[in-house]
């Protein structure tokens, strides 16, 4: 069988995805913030310019590390369900669309993307965090019943970060900027639950 060649990288979704009216989460730590910055543009944009995200509905909190990204997630997608709540109760006119969150305001997360930038040092402090992190954004989203895109480089060197929000290169262009595809599983992975 001859050898088969191809591009690394994830292939968009067959379906026709509409993220219009549904409610995300940026949850971002603040470590190597410029990286940080290209990524979260990234997702946002895809969201908002593919997907039709209102940008109304996309709230980006932040923290320190990535650490401390598992227990973020779980205080705020925890507090949205519980405002949410009150917000059904409050609010006069019906939520948009079976399973959707109402728009704007409060209202439970359809998905959330956990964003954070690792750079090896010289200590092991890089793996374990790296396994802590990932170990612990899953199992917020399996405890919580929503999606949780990880949206964390594990890089060896700057370089491979900068690559990888596409802000490599001697004019800063270079590179794939993955926050898009965290963008795009978030709309899609939000979409299951309708
Ligand atoms: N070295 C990096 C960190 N370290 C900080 C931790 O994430 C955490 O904030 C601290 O241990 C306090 O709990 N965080 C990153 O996101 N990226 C790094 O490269
Ligand atoms: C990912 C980290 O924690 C790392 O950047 C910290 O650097 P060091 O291992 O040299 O303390």
């Amino acid at each position: 069988m001859p050898p088969v060649d191809f591009e690394k990288g994830i292939t968009a979704s067959a379906q026709r995805l509409n993220g219009r009216g549904m409610r995300f989460l940026i949850i971002h730590a603040r470590w190597n913030y410029p990286v940080i910055a290209a990524l979260v543009k990234g997702a946002k944009e895809t969201m908002i310019n593919k997907y039709n995200v209102r940008p109304e509905d996309i709230v980006v909190k932040d923290v320190p590390g990535s650490y401390e990204l598992p227990s973020a997630a779980q205080i705020l997608i925890r507090q949205a369900q519980t405002s949410g709540i009150n917000d059904l109760l409050t609010v006069a006119s019906p939520k948009e669309g079976k399973g959707q969150s109402t728009a704007g305001g409060d209202g439970p997360f359809d998905a959330v993307i956990c964003i954070g930038v690792l750079i090896k040092g010289s200590t092991m402090h890089f793996e374990y965090i790296a396994d802590t992190t990932s170990h612990g954004i899953m199992k917020v989203s399996l405890e919580t019943g929503v999606p949780i895109v990880f949206g964390v480089l594990t890089c060896l060197n700057d370089e491979q970060a900068k690559e990888r929000a596409g802000i490599a290169g001697v004019n800063g262009s270079e590179g794939h900027n993955h926050g898009e595809d965290w963008g795009a599983a978030a709309v899609e992975m939000a979409s299951l639950r309708l």
